[in-house]
């Protein structure tokens, strides 16, 4: 990131400014002029009227006179106003994303704010998650608010755990716990009221979690003004983050971009502060309440920021050293990957690898904004670069990724139907039914698909949804549904399928496990299989070791001969 630290212009210069108000600068640079943070000494300073004047930048004045001098001193200035108002455009230069494990203690809030610190050059918008676990004892909390009585929801384990977390984290950064004091009497009203309806909808559910991030981000900036860091909080709900009204999983409308890059910049050009900011939270755009972006939705925030302000980079600071080969709780031998394109992070994402948020690749690839993934608890290892493109010519697989409880259903045609009207009226239905389907193969009168299980809110409405579907299916078809099911995705170059394909399924025969599905997805990175749920971290393991641990497999790719027998070139995929 070090690198990151040179700020390249509008017009192709480049400048060394420090925007970052930090503790090491002095305050007569830090308020030189009400709207800017960096102050360039003039290397000559005077009324432009002497004759051996130099420009600001330190260049001899063309002719001698003084009216030429002075001309040229003003058209100097002009050039510098314009300048100017593109440096100030500027000012941001990345987005620092940092997770809930990043932040889970003060210990990890100070580890924080000295990682910031470390980037003299950078100029950040910084993006926080709940602390630690906060967002799932929230959930909790508002569960067994839902059941347990008003006057017992005072005592509810998690607010307890959530209250004495914060409490201790503004006593112990030593900061005025009155950040954190009045939402925190505010969360317990709110679970009082809904221990007094008895009913917890999404949207109540979306507002409680809110009081996570609205949190950690109040006490990360008063610790950052604290240590002398001039920062100003922000609620994304209130600076322009529109979203579909799904609550639980809201979408973020293109109205977000214009909106949140007009709003930061006017603050700095007005006051300039580091922006800290709530990742996971927008504002429903009819009813104008608070939403979610769906779980870990953060990284979501910090790619929408960095393609709405076009920043040079969007770090996202996890507990990991970076995507890696495997989920390290499924599999620790788990290896980071130092390369990723937006498509192959997508695919992953999607599939299940917990350390992207799926949507989050979106604004990214479309600002062409490069994404680094980060150890908060490791700053020194180099993470995983996503970019739009690499050079894929050796790589055949990428990582592996576990999707775990998913449900599989083998639908095949009773013939009532066309070959077209059957697929059609297939997906129609779990269209009507607003259920998400992951992978499909199909045949002319038969389809097999999975349906993702955390597109479903809880167990229930899973069985209650399931008995629709196939009530509905069996109306034109013969259903099997079989629970209990994994989708093991390999993430790699698809250019390279048969070789993957050959290496998997010997591993998985040696295994004596029965792949029940195949598909290969049409990003051209990814082959899933389906095995039973039991059968799943026992087959990533044995995949881990035969595609990362045995040998450099890119030895084995044969160089494809085109007709003339000449070698195809070197591949670059463009997603
Ligand atoms: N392929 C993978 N690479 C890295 N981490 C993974 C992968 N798959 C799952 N994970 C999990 O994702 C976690 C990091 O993501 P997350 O919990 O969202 O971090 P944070 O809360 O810091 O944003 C890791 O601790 C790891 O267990
Ligand atoms: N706090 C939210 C949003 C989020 O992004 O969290 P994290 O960055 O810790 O995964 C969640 O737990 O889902």
């Amino acid at each position: 990131m070090a690198a990151a630290a040179r700020v390249q212009c509008h017009n192709n210069t480049s400048f060394t400014g420090s925007p970052l108000p930090r503790r090491h600068r002095n305050s007569s640079t830090l308020h030189a002029s009400p709207n800017r943070v960096n102050f360039t000494p003039l290397k000559w300073i005077g009324d432009g009227s002497s004759s051996c004047a130099r420009t600001v930048s330190g260049r001899p004045l063309k002719g001698g006179g003084t009216t030429t001098v002075r001309a040229a001193f003003e058209e100097e200035k002009k050039t510098d106003a314009v300048n100017e108002v593109a440096e100030e455009k500027r000012r941001f230069t990345c987005v620092m994303k940092f997770g809930g494990s990043s932040v889970a203690t003060a210990e990890r809030m100070r580890e924080v704010a000295d990682l910031v610190l470390t980037f003299p050059e950078e100029s950040p918008v910084i993006v926080l998650s709940a602390m630690g676990k906060t967002t799932n004892n929230l959930l909790l909390a508002g569960e067994k608010a839902v059941s347990c009585g008003v006057s017992n929801a005072s005592e509810i384990e998690e607010l307890s755990v959530i209250k004495e977390l914060h409490l201790r984290t503004v006593k112990e950064l030593e900061i005025d716990p009155s950040v954190v004091s009045s939402f925190l009497e505010e969360l317990e009203q709110l679970l009082k009221g809904i221990a007094m309806m008895k009913e917890l909808t999404l949207r109540t559910r979306d507002y409680l979690v809110s009081f996570g991030e609205c949190l950690s981000t109040r006490i990360f900036a008063a610790y950052l003004n604290k240590i002398g860091v001039k920062a100003r909080q922000y609620d994304a709900f209130e600076i322009g983050f529109i979203t579909t009204d799904d609550f639980t999983n809201g979408d973020i409308l293109e109205a977000t971009y214009p909106a949140v890059a007009k709003r930061l910049y006017d603050d700095w050009m007005h006051d300039p502060a580091v922006p800290v900011v709530t990742g996971f939270l927008g504002k429903g755009w009819k009813t104008c309440a608070v939403t979610t972006l769906g779980r870990g939705g953060s990284d979501l925030t910090a790619t929408t920021i960095g393609k709405a302000l076009g920043l040079q980079e969007i770090q996202v600071w996890k507990d990991v050293d970076g995507v890696l080969t495997c989920d390290p709780t499924i599999y620790k031998r788990a290896t980071p990957v130092p390369y990723l394109t937006f498509d192959e992070a997508a695919e992953l994402a999607y599939f299940g690898a917990q350390v992207l948020h799926p949507q989050s690749m979106r604004p990214a690839r479309e600002g062409g904004i490069p994404v680094r993934v980060k150890n908060s608890y490791n700053p020194k290892a180099p993470g995983t670069i996503i970019t739009k493109t690499r050079d894929m010519t050796k790589t055949v697989l990428t990582s592996i990724v576990l999707k775990r409880n998913v449900t599989m259903l083998d639908i095949a045609s009773t013939r009532m139907l066309g070959q077209v009207g059957f697929l059609a009226k297939v997906f129609s239905i779990f269209e009507d039914l607003e259920i998400s389907v992951d992978v499909v193969a199909t045949s002319e009168v038969s389809i097999s698909l999975t349906l993702d299980p955390s597109k479903l809110w809880s167990r229930e409405l899973i069985q209650q949804e399931l008995d629709h579907v196939v009530e509905e299916l069996e109306k034109i078809a013969v259903v099997n549904l079989a629970k209990g099911r994994a989708i093991i995705s390999l993430i790699g170059n698809v250019q390279h399928s048969s070789l993957i394909l050959e290496r998997a399924f010997h591993v998985l025969w040696t295994k004596g496990i029965n792949v029940q599905m195949i598909s290969q997805g049409a990003s051209k990175v990814n082959i899933s299989l389906i095995v039973n749920d039991a059968e799943a971290e026992g087959c990533v393991e044995a995949l881990h070791k035969s595609f990362f641990e045995s040998g450099d497999l890119s030895e084995l790719l044969i160089q494809p001969r085109l007709g003339n027998g000449s070698p195809v070139r070197a591949m670059q995929v463009e997603n």
